[in-house]
């Protein structure tokens, strides 16, 4: 087939952070015509009309109402991760699109981030690797202490497939888990990980030494985490963060990790993405740029070539079903 016979899909670029993955271009060509954004913006009128499908990867391109105009015949969005936050959902189906995502491929990789995320911030890795690469053998101290991780307690808030899969790591390091989440578990679940849930997310916040994010963004969830919450946990107390920054008042956990009210935040998310997003600062000045209690990565929870391959392969699964009227795998349905 000629690639002008293979249906149009709109991707962001090939190019740059926002790009899709250049290793993946050549398998999507084979299903796919693929249009960029550059393409569409340059000829819309003729473009549009052929794109069936937006391939959104590194949540780009943003759909919005001008963008669903602009594409009569699209019938799905394929966003590649599990966070949904970026999209408005009640928009896109008002226009009879389909949305689908690709939950398990990133559920694995964003778990262990989250324990390489716990063990690195207990352990102080980032900060032992600075030592052990300095030439300032002096500065090596025998109090520079961590935190263990055996037997410790751990909080997850957000017990969804990547809370879970945290719990199922985390109960190999022997740790106690408490959970929150807005709908319990089963209770063969729970007692399979070890896992007691707390109803009050005070309680869960009072009795771990590591909280772990692990819940999509919602409204609800917003800054979830604030001045009151980070007061409640213990001054040991390590926050991971591996769902998405807003999840947190950043501006509280600052202080709070600048005062003592908790030891250490290991963050892969944060807002805006990166810190600062402003791109005529020659200098990154954030203070959590600074903070040597806090392990920043630059949100790479589902950043492995096993996962980024089956998330790409999932969404042209759903993209080849959704435009031949099969069932769509990993289908989100507006709730
Ligand atoms: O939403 C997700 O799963 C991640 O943030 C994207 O890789």
């Amino acid at each position: 087939m000629e690639d002008q016979d293979l249906p149009g899909v709109l991707v962001s670029g090939f190019e740059g952070p926002s790009g899709i993955c250049k290793d993946h271009v050549g398998e999507l060509q084979k299903y796919f015509n693929l249009i960029t954004m550059q393409d569409l913006l340059e000829n819309k009128t003729q473009v549009g009309p052929k794109i069936q499908a937006a391939y959104i990867w590194n949540r780009k391109p943003a759909i919005d109402q001008e963008l669903l105009q602009s594409l009569p015949a699209l019938k799905i969005v394929a966003n590649a991760g599990a966070g949904l936050d970026h999209l408005d959902l009640k928009l896109i189906a008002s226009f009879g699109v389909k949305v689908a995502n690709t939950p398990q491929a990133v559920s694995s990789p964003t778990a262990d981030m989250g324990m390489a995320l716990l063990l690195a911030a207990a352990r102080r890795v980032v900060e032992g690797h600075q030592l052990a690469t300095s030439p300032d053998t002096k500065s090596f101290s025998t109090n520079w202490l961590g935190q263990e991780v055996t037997g410790s307690t751990l909080g997850i808030i957000g017990m969804g497939s990547i809370g879970y899969k945290v719990a199922q790591r985390a109960r190999a390091f022997e740790m106690n888990i408490l959970y929150h989440n807005r709908k319990r578990r089963k209770s063969e679940e729970e007692e399979a990980v070890g896992a007691t849930y707390c109803e009050r997310l005070d309680d869960l916040l009072q009795r771990s030494d590591f909280v772990m994010l692990a819940m999509s963004l919602t409204p609800q969830t917003q800054r979830l985490i604030g001045r009151r919450e980070l007061r409640l946990m213990k001054p040991t107390a390590i926050l991971v963060n591996i769902g998405r920054g807003l999840l947190v008042d950043q501006d509280a956990l600052v202080e709070a990790l600048q005062t003592g009210v908790i030891g250490a935040a290991a963050l892969d998310v944060s807002y805006p993405e990166p810190l600062p997003s402003l791109p005529h600062l020659y200098f990154r000045d954030h203070p959590l740029l600074k903070l040597k209690n806090v392990t920043l990565t630059p949100h790479i929870g589902s950043a492995t070539h096993q996962a980024r391959w089956q998330m790409m392969e999932n969404l042209i699964g759903s993209i080849l079903a959704s435009l031949n009227g099969l069932p769509i795998p990993n289908e989100v349905l507006l709730k």
